[in-house]
């Protein structure tokens, strides 16, 4: 059958469930203003990741993914519920073995690619001859080893993202926080930045939690694709894809990934058109 020539593996049945790596129970987020209604941004919104596994978060404009990225990074505090990473209470602040790679290029402009890369490592106090072997690694792997002693001036946008990962990478991170990480890349470094960030997955064989705004991208890199309600936002469906971990770009080539797509979309569509209500 010529659709099988494409189909890539479902996973296997007969592994045991990987134990739970983040909790997340009945968390919600109310930003309080001055002179102005509270925004309720978030939840509430209970769910939980399995450790090594790959989770992507959709959802309209404005309904609470970055908040509840932030939430679960601990660069800000849950109104209410509680987040776990692994086993304990995430309390307002980042805990140990957890990395966030934002939209917006935070690299320092002012450092070399290599003092970019090792800038986490440096700060967190490790020895200079480890953040040289990890740092050099993480430039390899990233495909930056020829420009280490650039500025980031003289990258390319994708390339400067790439700094950004391989700074988060050298910290060892046991889960990772994407926040729309390729939003401002086109699309064939998109593309491929997707490709590395499997790669990268499959090598550190961290957590990912990816926030993003492509059903595609989304549908193509995960195990799971939580799809958000408007604002304030909760999660209204959840779909297992049963790539195998072995999986690429291909996965587009697979017959189950148009289902995924609508399904996802058929999701998605009534809540952003919710949002769109709102504004108009
Ligand atoms: N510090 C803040 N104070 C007040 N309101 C805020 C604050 N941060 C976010 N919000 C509001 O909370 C809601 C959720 O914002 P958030 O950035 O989490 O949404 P999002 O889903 O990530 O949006 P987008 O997809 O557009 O990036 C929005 O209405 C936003 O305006």
């Amino acid at each position: 059958m010529a659709t099988h020539l494409h189909s890539v593996p479902l996973a296997q049945d007969d592994v045991a469930p990987a134990p739970v790596h983040i909790n997340v129970e009945a968390v919600t987020k109310v930003f309080s203003r001055e002179h102005a209604e509270p925004v309720h941004a978030l939840g509430p919104v209970s769910f939980s990741l399995r450790r090594k596994e790959f989770f992507s978060v959709v959802g309209p404009s404005g309904c609470g993914k970055s908040t509840l990225l932030d939430v679960i990074a601990g660069l800000s505090a849950p109104s209410d519920g509680v987040i776990e990473f692994e086993g304990k209470r995430v309390n307002g602040q980042v805990p140990d073995g957890v990395a966030v790679v934002f939209q917006e290029d935070a690299s320092f402009p002012w450092l070399s690619v290599f003092d970019n890369a090792a800038f986490g490592a440096r700060r967190a106090g490790l020895a200079e001859t480890e953040v040289r072997e990890r740092v050099d690694h993480a430039l390899a792997f990233m495909g930056l080893a020829r420009f280490a002693d650039a500025y980031p001036a003289q990258l390319s946008g994708g390339m400067r993202q790439r700094v950004c990962i391989a700074r988060a990478m050298v910290m060892r991170p046991r889960l990772m926080l994407l926040d729309e990480p390729f939003g401002a890349l086109d699309q064939q470094t998109r593309l491929l930045m997707g490709e590395e960030t499997l790669k990268l997955w499959r090598e550190t064989e961290s957590t990912i939690m990816l926030i993003t705004h492509s059903i595609d991208e989304a549908v193509m890199l995960s195990d799971r694709v939580g799809t958000m309600s408007a604002r304030p936002g909760t999660f209204i469906d959840i779909v297992e894809t049963g790539w195998s971990r072995e999986r690429g770009s291909e996965t587009a080539l697979d017959p189950r990934f148009g289902a995924l797509q609508s399904q996802i979309w058929g999701k998605l569509r009534g809540e952003s058109l919710k949002t769109l209500g709102e504004r108009s």
